[in-house]
């Protein structure tokens, strides 16, 4: 397997205005694969932001070492973040294309891009339309076409449906765990929901209370393909793979 993304011994200490320190990372290490989605889980204030800024390259570790394949972070990794962050007013399109051009590329080659992914991913005939007719879920889609637009070699997924209602964003999960393996896009998934990890992941690191480490590796071994965000919740596996994250973050031995 080829590995895309390495964390070695990754640590963060921040230093605090009245001159003392704060460790929000002790010691992170993994890989990521070609193809693969990895999910990081966690308690509230472990140091997942933390982590996601170290894998963009806004902030260099303390410690260890970070590679992603291809160069640099900021170029080959693309977001998806909670909030959508669409222009109002520009189009589906050119939102779509934001990405491309910023990097210089001219319409008449980022135009042809755009559209293949808005028709490929159930938005044709919304070309121009300004983002506030959309749906929330719709406004989502625009925004993994734009990360996706300028094929970046890593897609972080920043809790990126949590300001969706149930609905949609168990919609959402399989929809662009399908769409990142038919573009054959790597992924790292940060997000407090269980049940989106269990749905959209290869693999869970699970971490621990700030300082973090990861803590487990939980192999999600039901096939990404096979799995319906509402059917896997009647599956023995998710049920006791739930329980396993849940007793993990809330720092309690398993029953
Ligand atoms: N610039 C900074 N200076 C000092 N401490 C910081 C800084 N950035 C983050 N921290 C601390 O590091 C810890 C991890 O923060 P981080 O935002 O990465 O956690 P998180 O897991 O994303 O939180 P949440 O789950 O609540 O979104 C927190 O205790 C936070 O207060």
């Amino acid at each position: 397997m080829t590995a895309i993304l390495t964390a070695n011994n990754v640590g963060m200490v921040f230093q605090t205005p009245d001159g003392g320190s704060v460790e929000a990372i002790h010691n992170i290490s993994f890989t990521l694969h070609a193809g693969e989605i990895v999910a990081l889980i966690g308690p509230s204030g472990c140091g997942k932001t933390t982590l996601f800024n170290i894998i963009s390259g806004l902030l260099e570790p303390s410690r260890g070492s970070f590679a992603v394949e291809g160069g640099d972070n900021g170029q080959s990794v693309g977001y998806m973040l909670q909030k959508d962050l669409l222009l109002p007013w520009r189009s589906v399109i050119d939102n779509v294309v934001l990405g491309l051009e910023v990097r210089g590329v001219p319409t008449s080659e980022s135009y042809p891009v755009a559209k293949r992914l808005i028709e490929a991913y159930g938005l044709a005939g919304f070309e121009n339309a300004k983002p506030a007719t959309l749906s929330g879920g719709m406004r989502q889609r625009v925004a993994i076409m734009r990360t996706l637009a300028f094929d970046p070699a890593v897609v972080l997924l920043d809790e990126p449906f949590s300001a969706l209602d149930f609905q949609t964003r168990t919609l959402l999960q399989t929809d662009v765990a399908r769409i990142i393996a038919e573009k054959q896009k790597s992924a790292i998934l940060i997000t407090h929901d269980i049940g989106e990890a269990l749905t959209m992941a290869d693999r869970v690191l699970v971490l621990s209370q700030r300082p973090s480490t990861v803590i487990r590796e939980l192999v999600i071994d039901i096939p990404r393909d096979a799995r319906d965000a509402v059917a896997l919740r009647s599956d023995p596996r998710f049920n006791d793979m739930f329980i396993t994250i849940w007793n993990d973050i809330q720092g309690k031995a398993a029953a």
